[in-house]
This record gives C-alpha cells, sequence and structure tokens, in this order.
C-alpha cells in the first residue's frame, strides 16, 4: 500500500475561484486516502519549496546553536504562551515505553510568532481550511462544517502550533535501547501537515499492520488525519501512527521537519459528524489538554 499523491492545483491557495465539480473531485480522493491509510501527499498546493527551506534554514540557525544560547528560549517560559519555544532533545517520548525521542523541536504558538514569518504562517492557515472544507465535501456533509470549528487559527483560544523540528546528528554507541528519533504515535488534533526536508526516516502504520516508508516527495506537503478529528468523523477517517526511524549506524545526517498541527477552538464542541453517538461530545480544549497532560506525564 502506497500513500496517495493528489494534485491540488485546482484549489492551490493562488486561485480565488474553483468549480463545485473540481471541489466533488478533490473530496472524493482525499476521502478514500483518510478512509484508507489516513495520510496523503498533496502537490501544487500554492506553498512553495522556497517557502519551506526558508524557515527550516532559520530553524537550523537556532538549533546549531549552544544549549546555553537555547535555553533562555525553552518552553513554558513565555508567559501567555503555553508551549511556544523550545524543547531540547530527550525530553518528549511520543511512545512513552521507548526512552526520549532523538529530536529538538521548537513550537510556534500561532498566536505568539515569533521566528516564522506570518505570512507564512497564514498560507499554512488558509491551506488547512481549504482541506477542512474538500474534506467535508468528501463526506456529503455541509462544505463549511469543520471551518466553523476553525474560526480563531492565530488567536489565543485555539491552539494550532508550527513545530520546526531537528533530528540532530545520531551516535549509534550512545543510543539507549529501543531509542528512536520519534516514537509512535498518532497526533492530537484535526489534521497535521507535514514538510520534510531529503532525509527520509517516516514511517507510517497501514491498517493491515505493516510500517510503509513516508519519504520526502519534493513539492509536496504531506497531511495526516489527527485523533479529534478520527473521533468527529465516527472512524470514518483514520488517525494512523506513525513513527520516524534512526539513521542506519554511521550515518551522521541531520533531519528537519515542519509540522502544522491544526486544532479546532478550545470552546468548540466536538460531536460526531454523522450524527451518531459513537463518542461522547467533548471540547476541543479540554480534549487536547487531557492528551498534552499525558503525553508530559502529569495524568
Ligand atoms: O518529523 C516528521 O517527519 C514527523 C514528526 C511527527 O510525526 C510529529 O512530530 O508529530
Ligand atoms: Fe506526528
Amino acid at each position: 500500500m502506497n500513500i496517495p499523491v493528489i494534485d491540488f492545483s485546482l484549489y492551490n491557495l493562488g486561485e480565488n475561484s474553483v468549480l463545485d465539480e473540481h471541489l466533488v473531485d478533490l473530496g472524493r480522493q482525499l476521502k478514500s486516502s483518510f478512509t484508507e491509510i489516513g495520510f496523503v501527499y498533496l502537490k501544487n498546493t500554492g506553498i512553495t519549496p522556497e517557502e519551506v527551506e526558508q524557515v527550516m534554514d532559520i530553524s537550523k540557525t537556532f538549533f546549531l546553536q549552544p544549549v546555553e544560547l537555547k535555553f533562555p528560549f525553552r518552553s513554558k517560559t513565555f508567559s501567555n504562551c503555553r508551549y511556544h519555544g523550545w524543547i531540547s532533545s530527550e525530553t518528549e517520548s511520543l511512545n512513552p515505553d521507548r526512552p526520549g525521542d532523538l529530536k529538538e523541536a521548537f513550537n510556534v504558538e500561532t498566536f505568539c510568532n515569533d521566528i516564522v514569518s506570518t505570512q507564512h504562517l497564514q498560507s499554512h492557515r488558509k491551506l488547512s481550511l481549504r482541506v477542512l472544507r474538500v474534506m467535508a465535501i468528501g463526506l456529503g456533509l455541509e462544505p463549511e462544517v469543520f471551518l466553523h470549528a476553525h474560526r480563531h487559527i492565530g488567536g489565543e483560544k485555539n491552539r494550532t502550533t508550527l513545530r520546526s523540528l531537528y533530528y540532530p546528528p545520531v551516535n549509534s554507541e550512545l543510543v539507549k535501547e529501543g531509542q528512536l528519533r520519534c516514537g509512535e504515535h498518532s497526533d492530537y488534533g484535526s489534521i497535521t501537515l507535514v514538510f520534510q526536508g531529503q532525509i527520509g526516516g517516516l514511517q507510517v502504520l497501514s491498517p493491515s499492520g505493516e510500517y510503509i516508508p513516508a519519504p520526502c516527495i519534493p513539492g509536496t506537503v504531506l497531511i495526516n488525519i489527527a485523533d479529534l478529528m478520527q473521533r468527529w468523523t465516527s472512524d470514518h477517517f483514520i488517525s494512523a501512527i506513525h513513527r520516524v526511524l534512526l539513521p542506519p549506524a554511521g550515518d551522521s545526517n541531520t533531519r528537519q521537519s515542519l509540522a502544522f498541527f491544526v486544532a479546532p477552538d478550545d470552546d468548540y464542541l466536538i460531536t460526531c459528524c454523522d450524527g451518531s453517538t459513537k463518542y461522547p461530545a467533548v471540547t476541543a480544549g479540554d480534549y487536547l489538554n487531557y492528551r498534552i497532560n499525558d503525553l508530559l506525564g502529569k495524568k
């Protein structure tokens, strides 16, 4: 099984009008990817590789600094910004059964924006909203149904976050047993947009139980369903487990990626969109708090 590549030209960010029949066609393609594997590559979205590279370059300059220069920017030191800031290597275990992930990250909470230009965040926001519209059409729902829940991206009552990830060179002699660059997990919110650098390692668990590679395909963005969206769609769309493997022993590469974790507005009540009661209603804020506290071991 492969992750499909869908051409998004007709609804590219540069296009101001699109025919309904084209949206229906895109909806059909997205629906089949998200029901079968939960991941899709989109090409011709309007977010350029140059724009992505620029953000990765700025991020790398930050990550390559000595720890004492990064320390003042660590997460939770910014007032009013919950998780904004730097996360050091081995701090998070996305799979709690494994040692800490061999990655560093910088969280940019969209309303606490500093290292990334506002325009860059806006293009991520706009593309996310277009994808959410097409997803609703694919499910045969009212096109705006998911958009009503994402009115405040960039505001304080929405925790959509751009995360710049840096995976430093791995010293195979120091690696702990079972340690990975990023342990097995699913994402928490509605959808995630991932831009990867050239170095591979990302794998997705397919419904048949095997991990399939999700390499960088230049010029594309990888989009996946997250847990709250799976719940919202009564499990029609799959929030697939994924992970990032270590490089082969002796390979001293570094890896970079940018993940835009889209979340609904905190006070939005998520109920199953097919009208069923498969999952009880929950506000996005309560659900995300529960999941993030779990990750940070505070449960
Ligand atoms: O680095 C990547 O390619 C993906 C990382 C990821 O899945 C995550 O941070 O949730
Ligand atoms: Fe993830």
